[in-house]
């Protein structure tokens, strides 16, 4: 199977102290899979992924080769780069309300965003996005369009954001803690989005998550991050079966007393099993 990316000695740093912030990270995501990154707050899994998309922010530095679809993203100008954001690369972040402008209604930011992609008619635009919209079970997709961002709710909004990615259709979708805002309700039909996305355009994509039980159903391959570390990297299987590190043997234990703490509250099943 060919790799779609590939990071190879990663370092990223703050330039305005020297602190190093991920010192030396390689690996890759298969066509056509999902790649979990776990590990606990602070990390480094967030600044992996913009760094990937050539975003973080300024005063962050980054050093290495990042290879997409064999092109290396590091020696493309800011221009190029523009240009393969959105369309070959798209990052769904914690809550899409940043995404958006708070002054327009949702549907000029699809129509921007499309228009600089693809050089579509507006009629064209609306077509596409309410087909897509629809597909992930989002009413009335004209009247979601003509809404500002505040009015919709956060699922709402991350359904917009995987419809706008279906349109897109890019070789890579990043989606940092997609669901983490979310109810737990919302939690799940965004999680069946994804998985329904993957199944239907067959994209790669890197999910970070907190949640074992959503990387479990999602995920192919696991990496394990810890203080700016890899420090496992292995299928969804192995990484759950017969996890390596302490630390990946750390996180698993913590996530099964958290579902055991779930039931004793609750009396059922853990929402996080499976
Ligand atoms: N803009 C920034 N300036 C300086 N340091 C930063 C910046 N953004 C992140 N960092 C530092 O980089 C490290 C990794 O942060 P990062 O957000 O990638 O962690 P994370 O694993 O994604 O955590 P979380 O799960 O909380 O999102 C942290 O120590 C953080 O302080």
């Amino acid at each position: 199977m060919t790799n779609i990316l590939e990071v190879k000695n990663l370092k990223i740093w703050d330039s305005r102290n020297e602190r190093v912030i991920v010192p030396n990270s390689s690996f890759h995501v298969k066509q056509g899979s999902c790649l979990a990154i776990v590990g606990e707050s602070g990390s480094g899994k967030s600044v992996t992924c913009k760094a990937i998309m050539r975003l973080n922010k300024a005063g962050i530095r980054q050093s290495g080769d990042i290879l997409l679809r064999g092109i290396n993203l590091m020696e493309l100008s800011e221009q190029e780069m523009r240009k393969k954001r959105g369309k070959q690369l798209c990052m769904i972040l914690q809550s899409s309300m940043r995404a958006f402008d708070p002054s327009c209604v949702v549907g000029v930011h699809l129509q921007e965003t499309l228009v600089e992609h693809f050089g579509w008619s507006r009629e064209e635009i609306t077509t596409k996005m309410k087909n897509a919209m629809e597909s992930v079970r989002l009413k009335n997709p004209i009247e979601v369009m003509n809404t500002y961002p505040h009015q919709l709710s956060g699922g709402m909004l991350q359904r917009v954001m995987i419809a706008l990615t279906i349109v897109l259709e890019p070789d890579i979708i990043i989606a940092d803690e997609p669901t983490t805002a979310l109810d737990t309700v919302s939690q799940f039909e965004v999680v069946e989005q994804f998985r329904q996305l993957r199944e239907r355009m067959g994209c790669s994509m890197i999910f970070i998550s907190h949640d074992l039980g959503i990387v479990k159903l999602m995920a192919d391959d696991v990496l394990v991050m810890k203080e700016g570390e890899i420090v496992e990297n292995g299928t969804t299987q192995a990484i759950f079966s017969e996890p390596q590190h302490t630390y990946t043997r750390y996180l698993l234990s913590t996530k099964l007393a958290l579902n055991q703490h779930f039931k004793r509250i609750m009396g059922g099943v853990s929402v996080a099993e499976g």
